[in-house]
């Protein structure tokens, strides 16, 4: 069975639906028309609008967790605010139902994008706990401010929109609005953005020297995800027309993350299949219910069991099985030149780093090193273990914050940007252990470097991933491209690491141990892609200990012991320093070799 296509165009080579779209719209169109020719109890239109308003807050945890990694306990209040939002400013205040809908989603944007802040200094655990309290705030806010929210008596009799009076007839929008926000949630996932999104929740770390504001990407993902709470929230209180605090209690919350985690938190789809199941099961155990605990037990034991046996939910599991049929698309070589601005030959200096140190309490890991990097050419930064090379790299990234000096990149002090800052400003860098975004293919690590602001071509999607396959046929792995890099060999996953950082076209790239784990004809294969690169002129800084690579490829060496920079100089001249065969104790005629 073939569903797929690819272009051979420069612009895209990932697999896609040739029906997709047309078969997606057409089944939006079938469920409203269904929802509102098909005579239905009273019953079965409440149980329909309220799956349908519940997957669309669903769908903001597809963003938040699913896209972005972080947890939200929080949805269910979120949800509270849109519908509070749309029944208090009808009664009380006389407003039309979509401005309503529109303050409601604009309430919970702002308080998505402030609990988002949290996680400036919040993570994990700590993040969930933050989420947990937001809820029960606004739990007991709706419950207590009694003159504004009516308290436990809830708002009754909530309009609907004009137009939209008719259960059946609102019911058709609400599944026009859930088949139009899926959609934008399933193109998400492609975007900048999402790509964005996706590389914060696979390494957070690699994220920000890669140029994406890690922060930033938390707090839009936790806004996105707000919005959707809101406005499904507000449907459902036009749909049911009567709001009170404990339908969006915190148990509301957990039964939302349960519902995307059951479904598949990767995919809107398996936002839709969690609510589904998620409202349906309990109507069906129904019968159940005179039997007391029972009907929960069955309940609990279905719901472990899916998750225990479909860890990535169901939609995850079914995709698994219908990837088997798809057909390999080889990518057809593209065959792009890379072009590197940042290369180029001279005396210009591209770092000047002036008295830089970094302690770790009493630990002077770096101290007070200078070191000058001049344009073109490869410098190799050297020294025994522990010598400070990576904390050194780490504090010129960002990483970490230097206790003293200055570090300035193509004449603008750096010194104290963040991560993604230094990387606008022209730094790439790959790092000692690699850090791959391991859920991402090749081809979508490599455009996030291309998307690294300041890179002329990061906000031309077509340029983007036209750099980023030049990029991966530079190190021979274009034919790759759509293959995910978890399943790629160390060496390989070292070139994309190298790729990435080529693709944001730097004009400085820092390597740290790239040699490291490498096995022999590996590290052929690397020294030769080092050579190339250099031979375009880009400027290299490498960190590494195999002698043998450093002095073949690098022209300039400085020498690191105890944290102190002990030489500093042409390659031949350095490696026959009395004190550096000294410091490598042993390993001082190799060294000179
Ligand atoms: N986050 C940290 N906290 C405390 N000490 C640290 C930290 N990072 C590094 N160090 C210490 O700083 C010193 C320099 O470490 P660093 O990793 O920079 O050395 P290195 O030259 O890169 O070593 P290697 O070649 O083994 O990677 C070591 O003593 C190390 O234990």
């Amino acid at each position: 069975m073939s569903t797929t296509e690819t272009t051979a165009t420069a612009g895209d080579i990932r697999p896609r639906l040739r029906w997709g779209v047309p078969a997606y719209v057409l089944l939006v169109l079938v469920a409203m028309t269904l929802a509102i020719v098909v005579p239905k109890t009273g019953y079965i239109l409440n149980i329909s609008m309220q799956a349908t308003t519940y997957a669309v807050a669903v769908l903001g945890l597809t963003i938040v967790l699913g896209l972005c990694g972080q947890i939200n306990l929080a949805q269910a209040a979120f949800f509270g605010l849109g519908a509070y939002a749309v029944g208090l400013g009808q009664t009380d205040y006389g407003l039309n139902f979509w401005v309503c809908l529109l303050i409601g989603t604009g309430i919970a944007a702002g308080f998505g994008a402030l609990l988002g802040a949290s996680t400036l200094r919040l993570g994990g655990h700590y993040l969930a706990m933050v989420t947990i309290s937001f809820q029960q705030i606004v739990t007991l806010v709706l419950i207590n401010w009694i003159p504004v929210t009516k308290g436990p008596d809830g708002v009754r009799a909530i309009p609907r929109p004009p137009l939209f009076g008719d259960g059946s007839t609102y019911l058709a929008l609400c599944i026009a609005v859930l088949g139009i926000l899926g959609y934008l949630v399933w193109r998400l996932r492609d975007t900048r953005l999402g790509r964005a999104m996706r590389a914060v929740r696979d390494n957070e770390l690699a994220a920000g020297v890669a140029g994406i504001d890690v922060y930033r990407t938390k707090v839009t993902a936790f806004a996105l995800s707000a919005v959707l709470g809101g406005i499904g929230g507000g449907l459902f209180a036009g749909g049911f027309s009567y709001v009170s605090p404990d339908q969006f209690s915190f148990a509301e919350s957990v039964v939302f993350l349960t519902m995307v985690l059951l479904g598949g938190v990767a995919s809107p789809i398996g936002a839709v299949i969690g609510t589904g199941l998620l409202i349906l099961i309990p109507e069906w155990l129904r019968f159940l219910k005179s039997i007391p605990g029972l009907y929960l037990a069955i309940y609990g034991a279905a719901v472990i069991l899916i998750v225990l046996f479909m860890p990535d939910g169901i939609w995850g599991y079914l995709r698994g099985r219908l990837d088997r049929f798809k057909r390999t698309v080889l990518p057809v070589s593209s065959g792009l030149a890379l072009p590197l601005s940042g290369g180029g030959e001279g005396s210009e200096t591209v770092l000047e780093v002036r008295g830089l140190s970094k302690h770790f309490g009493g630990l002077k890991a770096v101290d007070e090193v200078d070191l000058t990097i001049r344009r073109g050419g490869v410098h190799a930064l050297i020294g025994p273990n522990g010598s400070g090379k990576t904390t050194t790299l780490n504090v010129l990234s960002g990483l970490y914050r230097a206790t003293a000096g200055t570090v300035t990149l193509n004449g603008q002090d750096i010194t104290n940007l963040p991560p993604h800052a230094r990387t606008k400003a022209g730094l790439g860098r790959t790092f000692q252990n690699i850090r791959l975004w391991r859920s991402m293919t090749a081809l979508e690590n490599v455009m996030v470097g291309a998307e690294r602001p300041g890179n002329p071509v990061a906000n031309d999607p077509a340029a983007v991933v036209a750099r980023a396959r030049a990029a991966l046929a530079f190190v021979d792995l274009e034919d790759r491209a759509n293959e995910v890099v978890a399943s790629f060999s160390y060496g390989h996953q070292r070139a994309v690491e190298i790729a990435r950082a080529l693709a944001g076209d730097p004009v400085l790239l820092l390597l740290d141990e790239p040699g490291a784990g490498l096995n022999s004809s590996e590290k052929v294969e690397l020294r030769n892609l080092l050579k190339r690169i250099s031979a375009r002129g880009l400027t290299i800084m490498i960190i590494d200990h195999d002698m043998t690579l450093v002095s073949e490829v690098a022209q300039h060496i400085t020498v690191l012991n105890f944290g102190r920079r002990i030489a500093d100089g042409y390659s031949a001249d350095v490696l026959k320093h009395p004190d550096v065969i000294a410091a490598y104790l042993g390993t001082g005629p190799d060294v000179a070799a």
